[in-house]
């Protein structure tokens, strides 16, 4: 039985927690965000949720940000800006970065996780058993998959962060995803994300951090079909820069956006059953985001650059472009589609997608990119 319920009282803005049996009344503990990365789409949405609980009942005014480096910490919290990842963003003065994972995670309740999906792993192992708060709930901004090749049993597994994050700390975790460029997001052009999260309380918590007037934030139930999409969109924006690279025109890049989709959202269906193929057509995190990225999106940039580059005969691997173009920021496209990859060939589905098998062979086995267009 909860022995607990929460009320508002009118006179005094503060939430109580009342004791059913005695009538005696506690403040709420207030509720306290944390943000675990702060690469340009971490800073973006630190920013976001700093403005808004400083302006909400309810909500520590303190926004916790985990920025690794000590010197970049200390950068961040003099300039109030994050000069390397989001230039030219003025941030504001509850939003504090702590360059010690551990102290950005132990007093928060509501806990954001955005680094690139390559370092998670490490990350998770990093915080020990009870550095996380049981009460605490997480949503992951991170778009990537989690697979694991069985090569003695023939296999694969696919995994989304949520589910990876659920069970590494013991913590519901929701989804977030959406067409949404982080530095037009600091800038606070007017554009929408997705949340995917099964409790409609917490759905009302993780839109209350993030909802703003130029922020539109849409929840679904369906937090698969969110994470998936924000990860196999990426594979999907590579072949549009490859288009791009090659030259090609307007229709067929969106042909290529449309057969992607429809992988994207086939994929997803297969091996995630609970996902909604509406939320590829309806939410911000399907469709939109595949067009913002496919246009102005780092995956798409890197991907021009590379068939653009092995026609001069310098070819250049993904690994040199990033260095060379992105200057510190992570692409997730590259590394999805070598995931996406072996897990389709360890379960003997790579026919079903011909467009994500192109997509590494040009990436990674020196395929022509005009082959892109075989068998589609
Ligand atoms: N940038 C964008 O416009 C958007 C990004 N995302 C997703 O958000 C996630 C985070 O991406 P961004 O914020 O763009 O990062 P980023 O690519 O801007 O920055 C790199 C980040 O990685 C961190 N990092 C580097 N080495 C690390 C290590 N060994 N361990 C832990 N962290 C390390 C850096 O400190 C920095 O925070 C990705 O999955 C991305 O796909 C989602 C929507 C928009
Ligand atoms: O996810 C993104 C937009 O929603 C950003 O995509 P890129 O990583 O290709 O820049």
């Amino acid at each position: 039985m909860q022995p607990f319920i929460t009320k508002f009282d009118p006179y005094e803005p503060t939430e109580y927690i009342v004791d059913a049996k005695s009538g005696t009344r506690s403040p709420a503990p207030l509720e306290k965000v944390a943000i675990i990365g702060s690469g340009s789409w971490g800073t973006a949405l630190a920013r976001v949720a700093a403005v808004n609980v400083a302006q909400q009942d309810g909500f520590h005014p303190e926004v916790l940000m985990w920025v690794r480096d000590p010197d970049e910490c200390a950068r961040v919290n003099e300039t109030h800006e994050n000069a390397r990842y989001l230039p030219g963003v003025d941030l504001p003065s509850n939003l504090v970065a702590v360059s010690s994972l551990a102290d950005v995670v132990r007093p928060a309740t509501l806990i954001l996780f955005c680094v690139p999906h390559q370092f998670l792993p490490n990350v998770l192992a990093e915080l020990a058993p009870g550095t996380v708060q049981p009460n605490a709930r997480a949503i992951s901004a991170i778009k990537g998959v989690d697979v694991h090749i069985r090569e003695e049993e023939g296999t694969a597994d696919i995994y989304t962060f949520p589910a990876v994050i659920e069970k590494a700390l013991g913590i519901p975790c929701s989804a977030l995803g959406g067409a949404n460029i982080a530095l037009d997001v600091g800038r606070g052009q007017f554009c929408e994300t997705t949340i995917g999260v099964p409790s409609p309380q917490d759905a009302a918590l993780w839109h209350a951090v993030f909802d703003s007037p130029s922020f539109r934030v849409h929840p679904t139930s369906d937090v698969s079909g969110v994470s998936l999409s924000g990860a196999l969109k990426n594979v999907v924006a590579l072949a549009a820069g490859f288009v791009d690279g090659m030259g090609l025109g307007g229709n067929t890049k969106a042909a290529i956006l449309r057969i992607g989709l429809l992988e994207m959202s086939t994929f997803t269906c297969e091996f995630f059953t609970s996902a909604s193929p509406l939320t590829f057509s309806h939410h911000s995190a399907g469709m939109a985001d595949l067009i913002t990225t496919s246009f102005g999106g780092r995956n798409r940039r890197c991907a021009e650059a590379f068939v653009r580059a092995g026609g001069s005969k310098k070819k250049k691997t993904f690994d040199e472009l990033e260095k060379e173009l992105l200057h510190g920021q992570k692409l997730q496209g590259t590394v999805t589609a070598r995931e996406v990859f072996m897990f389709l060939h360890a379960r003997g589905r790579l026919e079903g997608y011909p467009l994500f098998e192109k997509v590494y062979r040009i990436s990674f086995e020196d395929m022509d990119p005009m082959r892109l267009f075989d068998d589609l």
